[in-house]
């Protein structure tokens, strides 16, 4: 039986992927073989040791401690492009929003009284206050062309702007996705300073901390609009203000609201809602808790941010060692020689490795006895060992 532990609500259509006569899951449970979570803080818990998995049913993974969990063996998955078109969506809804200034607009039929003739010429007279502009031929900055940016990139284009986007380490999945009428801005001072609109689709890292900031708001076109449906931190919040009370910014669309932000007319917030679809939910939640049960139950290793992809099928009657250890010379060597010693036979082997992380599946044809296990285990270098029985 594998324990689950969820820290946020799940969608069923994930749980239901864990079969119960096989799985306990639970939001309290004793010593859990993974956790399912979405943005509850992984940093202010003890993360038992017990764990030997964590699912992000989710894009970001900044609420998980992943290089703790890597120095512990410990893979973490997400579900990449799970919930990208409901970001898509909030992101072009924060566009239109802006440019036609309908929360104002909003928030003055809320606050009309009086009969329906006082309150038809308070609209005709009123109208003239929210007067915005339209999208096609003005310019689009995205910023991080993964699996959102460019559904927001190739939405745009079709909506007749002029998109340019920046991102360094596109994968070739996403560069074969990408409309070919996206134009490649050279760094984020040139696409910052072709764009009057600036949406940011990166994770948040050192590198992204702060990436929308005082001077390369100076360096936006006249009324531009900065959407980030990313990370709060991923856009200097005091510099935005200041340009929002300054007049040199039109308005600020975003998911994190804050108090610097609160009751500004100019700011569109919602509450963290850009993966908060039944469709989002239920896509991240299937996607992460199969990766999950393939993990435990086979070994395999599909889309981690911290492993390797390693996928092996396991032949019946085999049984799998899974090895993680650090990314150094002999480790294969002295896996395979503890088995030789051991007189197991090896069917199969599959080695990868990512960054400082190598994972090693082995199946040998007989059962592993819990001291071979232990051999492996006591090996310098080795972080982690798992025995998967035949079944
Ligand atoms: N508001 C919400 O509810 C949601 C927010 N998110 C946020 O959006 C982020 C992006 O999500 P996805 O597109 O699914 O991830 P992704 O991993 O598919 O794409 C991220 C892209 O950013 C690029 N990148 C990284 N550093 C960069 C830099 N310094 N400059 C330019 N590009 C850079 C990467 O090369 C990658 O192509 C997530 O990490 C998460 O923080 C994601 C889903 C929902
Ligand atoms: O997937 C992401 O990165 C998100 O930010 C979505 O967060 P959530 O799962 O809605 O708490």
């Amino acid at each position: 039986m594998f324990k689950i532990q969820t820290l946020n609500n799940i969608s069923v259509f994930g749980l239901e992927r864990l079969p119960r006569e096989r799985y306990e899951v639970a939001t309290e449970i004793q010593n859990p073989d993974a956790v399912l979570v979405r943005s509850a803080d992984m940093h202010k818990i003890e993360i038992n040791p017990s764990i030997k998995a964590i699912g992000r049913a989710g894009a970001g993974t900044n609420n998980i401690p992943v290089a703790k969990m890597s120095q512990r063996g410990v893979p973490v998955f997400n579900a990449p492009g799970a919930n990208a078109n409901a970001v898509k969506e909030l992101v072009l809804s924060g566009m239109l929003l802006a440019a036609r200034n309908i929360p104002q607009a909003l928030d003055f039929v809320k606050k009309l009284d009086g009969d329906d003739h006082a309150m038809h010429k308070a609209v005709e007279d009123g109208k003239k206050k929210f007067v915005g502009f339209e999208l096609p031929r003005r310019s689009l900055g995205v910023i991080g062309l993964g699996a959102i940016g460019v559904k927001v990139a190739n939405a745009a284009v079709e909506l007749g702007m002029d998109v340019h986007g920046f991102d360094p380490a596109m994968t070739v999945n996403n560069a074969w996705q990408l409309d070919s009428r996206v134009k490649q801005a050279l760094s984020v001072d040139d696409l910052v300073s072709k764009s009057q609109f600036i949406s940011v689709h990166v994770p948040l890292l050192d590198a992204t901390r702060g990436l929308i900031n005082a001077d390369r708001l100076k360096l936006m076109k006249k009324q531009g609009v900065i959407l980030n449906f990313a990370r709060a931190e991923i856009v200097d919040e005091a510099a935005v203000v200041e340009a929002l009370n300054a007049g040199t910014l039109h308005a600020y669309a975003c998911d994190f609201p804050s108090n610097a932000l609160k009751g500004n007319p100019r700011v569109i917030a919602t509450p963290h809602l850009g993966a908060s679809t039944g469709e989002a939910e239920d896509n991240c939640a299937v996607m992460v808790a199969d990766q999950i049960r393939d993990f435990l139950e086979v070994g395999n290793v599909r889309n981690s941010v911290n492993f390797p992809e390693a996928v092996l099928a396991l032949a019946p009657g085999a049984t799998r060692l899974c090895i993680v250890n650090a990314n150094v010379p002999n480790m294969v060597g002295q896996i395979t020689t503890a088995l030789a010693k051991n007189n197991l036979n090896i069917s199969d082997l599959l080695n990868k490795s990512r960054g400082d992380i190598a994972y090693t599946l082995v199946d040998v044809d007989a059962a592993i006895p819990e001291s071979v296990a232990q051999e492996i285990a006591a090996i310098q270098g080795v972080l982690a060992v798992r025995v998967i029985p035949a079944k």
